[in-house]
């Protein structure tokens, strides 16, 4: 979107009553209906062969646009209408092999490579966490080796399982592995739950990760939490990449691998919008599986986190074209 066209927003809800017609994410047009550009791309990736227990991730990116109706254009919490501000589209979804991981894999990171060459931000709706790795291989191709906040019940460092080095339990290692996160800015948000041994621990920090546990969040507050992670990320381009499981089963039960102890979907909400100053280049909300949902508590839960990140993209965008404007 050039800076003089309007973007073009969702559906009015009061003319067209939310639940009717196909889902989009959050009522708004596909990417084809605004010529194949858009300043945002939400992007659905319909994968989960990568899980080591519950499947159903592969059901979340349509759960979480059925779920997105309910979303209304102005957001109170960072005064910002993020789909006037930018030009917000949704991609439709990347189709992966479901029998062949490392294929899938593949396929993610040229697909994304597309969106991210045609001058958009993605928001990726997972799936589950093995896109994460592909889609930050892309993020680093464009920008280099990124910060990364990663919010998980889950590390997510572990090696391989049963042999294979692409699952939803290993992406960040190889991540680190592959030179592609900024090594002096990666946390983990939320992280609870048994360990295979103390082992994970050691690994996770000799990576360069630093741990923010729920329970810190608990007790230190999301404000807090907030400061401290934006303090760590300065003006590094940041991927924030968040596994609903790091809410709590309450807040979060349609999910493969649920742990008990969780933050509410309140603190999560919090913390982000507490990092609306960073350099937000893409992100992703994975593995929700609805399947094990109840009401949409999940797919809520995971629209308004994918509103929120949408809304910090959206205003950086809006900002840095003012900037460029006013040279
Ligand atoms: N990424 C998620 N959600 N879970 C990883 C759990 C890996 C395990 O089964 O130990
Ligand atoms: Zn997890
Ligand atoms: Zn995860």
């Amino acid at each position: 979107m050039s800076s003089n066209e309007t973007p073009r927003g969702p559906v009015d809800s009061s003319r067209v009553p939310r639940y009717a017609g196909p889902a989009t994410f959050a009522r708004l047009p596909r990417l084809d209906e605004v010529g194949g550009r858009a300043d945002v791309a939400v992007v659905g990736v319909p994968f989960d062969s990568g899980v080591s227990y519950r499947p159903g991730a592969r059901f979340g990116g349509n759960a979480i646009r059925e779920a997105s109706r309910l979303l209304r254009p102005y957001n109170p919490a960072q005064d910002a209408s993020p789909f006037a501000l930018a030009q917000v589209a949704d991609g439709g979804d990347i189709a992966v092999n479901p029998f062949h991981i490392n294929e899938a894999v593949e396929t993610v990171e040229a697909a994304a490579d597309d969106l991210l060459g045609s001058g958009a931000r993605l928001m990726t709706l997972g799936g589950d966490h093995t896109i994460a790795l592909p889609l930050l291989r892309s993020v680093a191709k464009k920008h280099g080796p990124v910060a990364l906040l990663h919010f998980d019940a889950h590390l997510d460092t572990w090696d391989t399982y049963f042999g294979a080095e692409y699952t939803h339990g290993t992406p960040f290692r190889r991540a680190v592995e592959e030179g592609i996160l900024d090594t002096s800015a990666l946390s983990h948000v939320g992280t609870r739950g048994p360990l295979y041994g103390k082992q994970d621990l050691t690994d996770d920090e000799k990576m360069g990760f630093g741990i923010v546990t729920s329970a810190d969040v608990y007790r230190r507050g999301a404000d807090e939490v907030a400061d401290q992670l934006r303090q760590r990320i300065g003006d590094r381009p940041l991927y924030i990449s968040i596994d609903i499981d790091c809410l709590d089963p309450a807040h979060a039960p349609g999910t493969g691998t649920p742990e008990a102890g969780g933050m509410t979907s309140r603190e999560l909400l919090e913390i982000l919008r507490g990092l609306a100053s960073c350099n937000l280049v893409s992100a992703d909300v994975v593995e929700v599986a609805p399947a094990y949902d109840h009401a949409e508590i999940t797919s809520v839960a995971a629209s308004h986190t994918a509103y929120e990140l949408t809304t910090i993209m959206s205003r950086q965008i809006a900002a840095a074209r003012k900037d460029s404007e006013a040279q």
